[in-house]
């Protein structure tokens, strides 16, 4: 049995309803493909200090617990571990967003995401996007 590996994401909307996808960078596994902000849940931590520590470490953003709604998830086998995946969206937040690890970014309608290559965990989150927003 693969292990379950625990990946918070969140889809920051902006006032023109446009979702920020990220660039994985080099060296890092799917380096390339646009992924949700987030990262693994340490342990010990709650989803949603995990989402907005990551958000502040990797955006340089300030988002309130209470500006979390939950929208979907993913449930993805990779070859080496399961995935499950919370995605959250947030609509307001503290600060301006800067990639602070390099990343490229990107705000794009939910129609234009599928001209982004995503991991495959992502991809059944897109259509749940396309019907919020
Ligand atoms: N953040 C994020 N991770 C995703 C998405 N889709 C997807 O398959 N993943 C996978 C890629 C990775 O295997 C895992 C997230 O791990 P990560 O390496 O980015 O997390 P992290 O920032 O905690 O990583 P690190 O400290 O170990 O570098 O989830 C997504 O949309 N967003």
């Amino acid at each position: 049995m693969p292990k379950l590996l625990l990946v918070v994401a969140c889809a920051l909307i902006d006032t023109d309803g446009r979702i920020l996808i990220a660039q994985r960078p080099e060296g890092k596994a799917l380096a390339g493909l646009w992924e949700f902000p987030g990262g693994k849940v340490e342990p010990g931590e709650r989803p949603e200090d995990s989402l907005t520590r990551e958000l502040a470490e990797e955006l340089a953003i300030t988002v309130k617990k209470e500006c979390l709604a939950p929208l979907t998830f993913a449930s993805y086998a990779y070859d080496d571990f399961h995935l499950l995946m919370p995605l959250y969206v947030c609509r307001r937040w503290q600060g301006i967003v800067q990639g602070r690890e390099g990343q490229a970014l990107k705000w794009v309608r939910p129609k234009a995401l599928r001209e982004y290559p995503m991991p495959p965990a992502d991809e059944p989150l897109i259509p749940h996007l396309i019907d919020l927003l």
